[in-house]
């Protein structure tokens, strides 16, 4: 008898986590095909344009830099001077309509979560799910998301198909499968993160960071990093929210990378990097939690 309980708690917990092991999807390709539950093949639209999702990043993105401006003195003295008085003016719009809170020299403080609120209406945070025994998930905290808007992104080390992924992949649940077999590893403990850490040291550029490995910590600096903490829909618990596939443009601001929580496995310089974001898929209140269906993305 509790031979049978044992068993069929295991069989559970391969049937829910069989889909992110890569040695499993790899031997099951066809029938992946047939089985994960992707967009058809005949409806691959994107929820929202790529300009909509980089209008979004660069917005929330640009607000993150601003609020942090003093503190950018390396990079400030690298970038173009054009590029630093769009700042400064940026900076004085921004303090002349923003209620700062003050630390004890004066200084002007603004918490990621408060600077996501004040651009784009919102702030997201994770905390223990509303399912029961499902762990963490992500709520909307304050405000409102809009349908249509970008609410999150998921974080991790970008794999190409052919990458050795095999021991970050044991017993991992935050393993994204992207549609043309790219791998996002959202992971922020263990080999993962090592790995992560890794990578992005190897690709900063002097002062100027090509990614934001903050959110392997309690201090993030980019908020809508938390998207790997979102927990599948199920029958009560439709999706509210849906992945959709973004390579970042080769044009994107130098300055800004530092807040993408993307790196590739492998330095490469030739393909753009991807990225996945969580884009709203009806009018999201506060205090709701997010949900995506696992097999759904759009590229
Ligand atoms: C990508 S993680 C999501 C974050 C996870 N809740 C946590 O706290 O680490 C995926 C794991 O979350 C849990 N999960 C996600 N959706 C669930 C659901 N609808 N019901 C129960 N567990 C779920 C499963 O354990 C799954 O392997």
């Amino acid at each position: 008898m509790l031979f049978r309980t044992l068993l069929r708690v295991l069989r559970q917990r391969w049937h829910r986590y069989k889909y992110r092991f890569v040695p499993w999807i790899a031997l099951n390709v066809s029938q992946n095909r047939r089985t994960l539950r992707y967009v058809p093949e005949d409806s691959k639209d994107k929820i929202i344009p790529d300009e909509d999702v980089l209008g979004i990043l660069l917005k929330v993105f640009q607000a993150l830099f601003i609020s942090n401006f003093s503190r950018q003195t390396d990079i400030l003295v690298l970038l173009p001077e054009a590029i630093k008085s769009k700042y400064r003016d940026l900076l004085v719009t921004h303090q002349r309509t923003e209620q700062p809170r003050y630390n004890t020299q004066q200084q002007k403080i603004y918490k990621p979560g408060e600077i996501l609120f004040n651009t784009l209406g919102f702030s997201i945070s994770r905390e223990t799910s509303s399912l029961i025994s499902a762990g963490k998930g992500v709520f909307v905290t304050k405000g409102f998301v809009p349908k249509g808007t970008v609410v999150s992104m998921y974080p991790g080390t970008v794999y190409q198909k052919h990458e050795p992924i095999f021991f970050q992949s044991i017993g991992n649940p935050f393993i994204f499968r992207c549609l043309d077999g790219m791998l996002i590893d959202g992971n922020d403990k263990g080999i993962s993160k090592i790995v992560y850490r890794s990578c992005s040291g190897r690709d900063q550029l002097g002062p100027f960071k090509m990614s934001d490995s903050t959110w392997l910590t309690s201090e993030v600096q980019n908020p809508l990093a938390v998207g790997q903490y979102v927990n599948n829909c199920s029958n009560d618990k439709e999706a509210n929210v849906c992945y959709q596939e973004f390579d970042v443009p080769e044009l994107f601001p130098l300055e800004f990378k530092q807040y993408l929580p993307n790196i590739m496995y492998s330095h490469d310089t030739q393909s753009p990097l991807r990225c996945v974001v969580l884009v709203a898929l009806r009018d999201i209140q506060q205090g709701e939690e997010l949900f995506s269906n696992y097999y759904t993305i759009i590229n």
